[in-house]
């Protein structure tokens, strides 16, 4: 399906203020950058607009400051880490709207590029409040949206601002889309679907809708134990959520009337604790000791996924199969995505994940960069799984 959108190739930049959405919501620890993905994939925008004479006025939200300045989530700390990966000078505005900005974009040049100060410091960018929209519109000619991971925010800068003016996805917006619809949104079929992690409230509504999706649904993570635990699996001292058994089995009836297969666990890596080096047992599913826990999926398991991983055209991945974090409660994920790298690079899967600890997950693996696309976005990402519009792409198609 044609992208229903307009890029950077349809944009008259040169001369222009530029509002550019992006997402540097990064991980941090002491001040520093501790994961530059989200930077590194919003370089190729900023470059192409300031080489084209555009004037890049960035704008982006840090945490959840709940329209309170809070020190700790100012953006200016990331200032050193993206003119360093641009190879070129940014500006900073200790303020997003108001005679402050308005002075420094003012005096911009051509080429230019300025980061305001976080967005959220105002309630009313998370209200999206038409007067907040309209003093950050004062500031630009020309909107950009290069920020998929906060697309499904209807806020101000991630909505509001592309009814005031001419509207365009950045690069890795654009990318993101034209990935993501190869993944769900017109895939080649078999499709296979892995859901895994330890966030089942947040995630377990979405299934409902995969299972219309997919042809397989391959459920890990404390996800499986939550649906095992419905089956009346004792699942021992599992993460489970075991108040949303009924939730599980109605989505594997749904599943069942869709003609998708759910895939659950046979075997399990079992231990007293979640720490490195504890005693860890394989054990059948229906022989999890109550005293145990449920960290990873087993080999049978895993040769299980794996046969899917072999049936399938597509693969769209969130949440790992286990603790990965922790040997040897790693060893599912990694192999399943291992294989599935093996087979996206012999060109027989097209594969797509997204998620903060899914993407840790593959770069842990080693195969980020064999999937044909790793989304950087958790909520967005799983939003657009489900099928959800998202606000901030809805009104990019306007
Ligand atoms: N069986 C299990 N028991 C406990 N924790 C598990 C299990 N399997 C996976 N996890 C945990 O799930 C976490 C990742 O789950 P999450 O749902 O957050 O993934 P994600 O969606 O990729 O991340 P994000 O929400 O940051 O985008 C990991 O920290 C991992 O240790
Ligand atoms: O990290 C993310 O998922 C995005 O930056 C969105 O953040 P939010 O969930 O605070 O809107």
């Amino acid at each position: 399906m044609a992208t229903k959108f307009k890029t950077l190739d349809d944009a008259e930049l040169a001369g222009k203020r530029v509002l550019v959405r992006v997402d540097l919501n990064v991980p941090m620890k002491d001040g520093k950058v501790t994961d530059a993905t989200r930077i590194e994939r919003v370089l190729p925008t900023i470059r192409e607009i300031a080489d084209k004479g555009g004037r890049v006025i960035l704008l982006a939200h840090f945490g959840r400051p709940k329209g309170q300045a809070v020190p700790e989530m100012s953006l200016k700390p990331i200032v050193p880490a993206l003119s360093e990966k641009l190879g070129r000078p940014v500006g900073f505005a200790e303020d997003c709207v108001g005679p402050v900005a308005d002075g420094i974009v003012a005096n911009m040049k051509d080429g230019d590029i300025l980061l305001l100060e976080n967005t959220r410091f105002h309630k009313e960018e998370e209200k999206n409040e038409t007067g907040f929209v309209s003093k950050l519109a004062a500031l630009g000619d020309v909107y950009v949206n290069d920020a998929f991971s906060a697309a499904h925010r209807a806020h101000a800068t991630t909505e509001g601002l592309a009814h005031h003016m001419p509207s365009y996805a950045g690069r890795t917006m654009q990318a993101e889309l034209e990935a993501l619809e190869k993944g769900l949104g017109s895939p080649e079929r078999p499709v296979v679907a892995v859901v895994g992690g330890a966030k089942v409230s947040t995630k377990i509504d979405l299934l409902s809708n995969l299972v219309k999706k997919v042809d397989a649904l391959v459920i890990g993570g404390g996800m499986a134990n939550t649906f095992l635990a419905a089956k009346g699996v004792n699942v021992g001292k599992s993460l489970c959520e075991h108040d949303l058994a009924d939730t599980a089995r109605q989505i594997m009836k749904n599943a069942e009337e869709a003609g998708c297969a759910i895939v659950l666990p046979l075997d399990a890596v079992v231990a007293a604790e979640f720490k490195a080096g504890a005693d860890s047992d394989i054990v059948a599913v229906d022989a999890v000791p109550s005293e145990k826990m449920i960290l990873d999926v087993g080999p049978k398991t895993v040769a299980a996924v794996n046969e899917w991983i072999d049936k399938a055209k597509t693969l769209v991945w969130n949440g790992p199969l286990g603790a990965f974090e922790i040997q040897p409660f790693d060893k599912a994920t990694m192999s399943a995505a291992r294989h599935a790298a093996e087979r996206t690079k012999e060109g027989a899967l097209v594969t797509v994940a997204g998620g903060g600890d899914t993407v840790s997950a593959l770069n842990q693996a080693g195969v980020a960069g064999d999937f044909t696309y790793v989304s950087t976005a958790g909520g967005a990402f799983l939003e657009w799984m489900e099928g959800k519009a998202l606000p901030g792409v809805e009104v990019l198609k306007a």
